[in-house]
């Protein structure tokens, strides 16, 4: 158990089974699980340090459930976070539906958390693009909507996965930057938001 100090608070968000820790699991382990899926219950907790230029920015991920039983749980993990990824699944329509209802819910309570989409399985859709249940150009549009980033991932083949936290981490690096320039003569170290968690590595 070690503490580390997280600078940026990112939630990850989507219905249940999208591929949320699998998303996680691949970034932050290079690894992708195979085997029972077993959904996440309550929450879980991840950070991963990444270079940014001759930054070092500590991401700190909350995994959180998928399942509508979870959802009040769920707001609780949004609360402060700077940096949202909204998860669906490529291969099925239902998920953008409750993509949108977590982009509402942010938009609504967090106006200052960055949203990112997140169509996930695009390894399925490679190997049959039958399979694909959400249109790239009208997620894109809403991307566009509501000033939001958009990806498409997969976290089997590691397909635009670094991609996606980098941005994240870039993002975040940028608006740091931008604050400074805009509290010149502050010293940003004590301004700046920091996030202090007990960390289990894995
Ligand atoms: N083919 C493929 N399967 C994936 C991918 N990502 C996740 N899966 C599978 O989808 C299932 C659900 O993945 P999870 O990562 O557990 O989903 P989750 O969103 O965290 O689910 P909850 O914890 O219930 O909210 C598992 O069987 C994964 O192996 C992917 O990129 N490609």
């Amino acid at each position: 158990m070690t503490a580390m100090r997280v600078d940026v608070k990112v939630v990850m968000l989507g219905k249940e089974s999208v591929g949320k820790t699998s998303l996680v699991e691949r970034y932050v382990h290079h690894r992708f699980l195979v085997g029972p899926y077993q959904n996440t219950i309550g929450a879980a907790f991840v950070a991963k340090a990444i270079n940014i230029g001759e930054k070092m920015i500590t991401l700190g991920i909350w995994d959180t459930a998928g399942s509508e039983r979870y959802e009040a749980m769920s707001r609780i993990y949004y609360r402060g976070a700077r940096a949202a990824i909204v998860c669906y699944d490529l291969t099925d329509s239902s998920s953008f539906l409750r993509a949108k209802f977590w982009v509402k819910e942010l938009q609504t309570f967090e106006e200052h958390c960055k949203i990112y989409l997140c169509g996930t399985k695009n390894d399925l859709i490679e190997a049959d693009r039958s399979m694909r249940q959400v249109d790239y150009h009208d997620v894109q549009d809403f991307a566009e909507e509501i000033g939001a980033h958009h990806f498409e991932t997969s976290s089997k083949t590691g397909n635009n996965v670094d991609e996606l936290f980098i941005k994240v981490a870039l993002d975040f690096s940028n608006s740091a930057l931008e604050l400074m320039r805009d509290e010149k003569g502050v010293d940003l170290g004590h301004k700046k938001d920091s996030y202090f968690y007990a960390c289990c590595h894995h």
